[in-house]
């Protein structure tokens, strides 16, 4: 069997690496010649670790390449896998779903026999069976190519581990031929005993957003808390660990901070929202519009503690660590650090980054914020340090390596991940987003 991966991005790249890691010969097919020139020196455009290595080993043994062009991927591929994007829309909430119907189009015509097309791009429920219309008006004469659907829930920093080793499968088939063709590609990872959900189209649609609709509506529910905790002084990741050591909770996704950022979670969350109204399901459209606004509001609220420390915003030197919107990625779509550290910076402080991996991603979406090399450098003469992506060599800071270094001894820790006890002890005014 033979696969191609429609769009070479963080899901494309990955996935590309990953099937060839499965014993597939694999042909990615992405429309920027840049990044296609990249791959093909087996080299990753962007920061995820692991994930490199794998890639450049299947490259190099020929098992991987990359091309620009539908016709050789449509003459390749028995299994086609879309991975295009599926942004916010530039003037709107809803998903712009140009690249999946622009890739469906473009390659239709050149598939071969019953070629099986995956959808693992995140779309809005209904999408798939459009996009099944799309196929049948531009196959080939005599082709008879089939849809399925099967959403992906890796996360960024844990993508290869994620990809070769998932919590679960979700086929979303219209007929048995998909399943089995499905169960084949995937027979390596089914064989660990991993689960797998075989479902209709729009299901396995759903299941996708709902998933992380779920992550995100923790996040929020647990800063909401967060901000009980301020309003009356209680501690929010002692309450953390109480309701999540009930096995229906869970402790995972209840670490408030800043709130969550990236190129899914926020987007997908709006994509939701907006389907929702559409669709005339009112409770849902708003709880998505609140989990977004607690969401946003927790930025804002880091400006409002930064203002409350510092006096004066203007003219203030604030150095901010972190500028991905997680640690492990040099991804800074929809950063909440680099969000807070744009509105400190339009405030009139004088804003130093430093991020262990995003400095450059930072810098091409930021240009006026001024980026450091180190902890050092971007805390030189600051008068107030911002924790805002968890990096391990952020977590293991202590007041010693900064004192010295910073003119006035404040932190805001906005992951509520450093020990408030030895930097108090270290003679640091130390704040945090709902903790003691
Ligand atoms: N990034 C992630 O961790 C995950 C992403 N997803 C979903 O996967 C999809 C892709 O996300 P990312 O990889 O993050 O986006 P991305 O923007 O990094 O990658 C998309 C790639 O598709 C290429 N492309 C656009 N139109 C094309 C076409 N017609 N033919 C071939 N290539 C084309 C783009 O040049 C780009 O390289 C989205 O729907 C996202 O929600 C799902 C799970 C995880
Ligand atoms: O659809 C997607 O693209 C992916 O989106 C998320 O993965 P990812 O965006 O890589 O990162 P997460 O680990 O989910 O973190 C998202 C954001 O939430 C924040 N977060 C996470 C957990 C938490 O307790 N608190 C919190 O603020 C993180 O800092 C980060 O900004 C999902 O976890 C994946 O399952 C999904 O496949």
């Amino acid at each position: 069997m033979r696969v191609t991966v429609i769009g070479c991005g963080y899901l494309g790249a990955t996935h590309a690496a990953g099937m060839a890691e499965l014993g597939y010969e694999v042909l990615g097919l992405e429309v920027d010649p840049a990044k296609v020139d990249q791959l093909s020196a087996g080299r990753v455009p962007f920061y995820e670790p692991d994930l490199e290595e794998l890639l450049s080993r299947h490259v190099t043994s020929g098992n991987l390449r990359f091309t620009t062009s539908f016709e050789e991927a449509g003459a390749f591929g028995d299994v086609h896998f879309l991975c295009v994007g599926t942004p916010q829309q530039a003037h709107g909430l809803g998903a712009d779903l140009s690249q999946v119907e622009g890739a469906v189009v473009a390659i239709a015509p050149y598939l071969r026999g019953d070629a099986l097309v995956v959808g693992k791009s995140t779309v809005p429920v209904g999408t798939a069976e459009r996009l099944l219309a799309m196929l049948d008006e531009h196959k080939a004469e005599g082709a008879t190519p089939r849809l399925a659907w099967n959403p992906e829930f890796l996360r960024e920093g844990f993508a290869v581990k994620d990809t070769l080793a998932p919590d679960r499968l979700v086929f979303g088939v219209t007929e048995p031929s998909a399943e089995a063709t499905l169960r084949e590609v995937y027979a390596k990872v089914l064989a660990d005993d991993t689960p797998c959900v075989v479902t209709d189209l729009p299901t396995a649609e759903l299941v996708k957003v709902s998933a992380n609709a779920f992550l995100a509506t923790k996040i929020s529910f647990i800063n909401a808390i967060a901000e009980m905790c301020e309003a009356t002084g209680a501690d929010v990741w002692d309450l953390a660990e109480a309701i999540g050591h009930d096995a229906r909770i869970g402790r995972k996704f209840l670490n408030a901070g800043i709130g969550f950022g990236g190129g899914c979670l926020p987007k997908d969350i709006r994509a939701f929202q907006h389907r929702a109204g559409e669709l005339g399901v009112d409770h849902l459209t708003s709880l998505m519009r609140e989990v977004d606004a607690i969401n946003l509001h927790r930025r804002e609220r880091v400006g409002q503690i930064a203002a409350e420390m510092l006096g004066e915003l203007s003219g203030a030197r604030v150095a901010v660590l972190g500028a991905a919107f997680k640690p492990d990625s040099d991804d800074v779509r929809d950063s909440p650090a680099l969000a807070v550290a744009g509105t400190l910076h339009l405030a009139g402080a004088d804003v130093s980054v430093y991020d262990p991996k995003a400095n450059a991603n930072a810098a091409k979406r930021f240009p006026t914020l001024t980026y450091e090399d180190s902890v050092l450098d971007a805390c030189r003469d600051a008068d107030l340090v911002l924790h805002l992506t968890e990096w391990p060599e952020f977590r293991s800071l202590t007041p010693g390596d900064l004192d010295g270094v910073v003119r006035r001894k404040q932190i805001l820790d906005g992951r509520n991940l450093l020990d408030a006890d030895a930097w108090r002890d270290g003679g640091w005014t130390f704040r945090s987003m709902g903790r003691r």
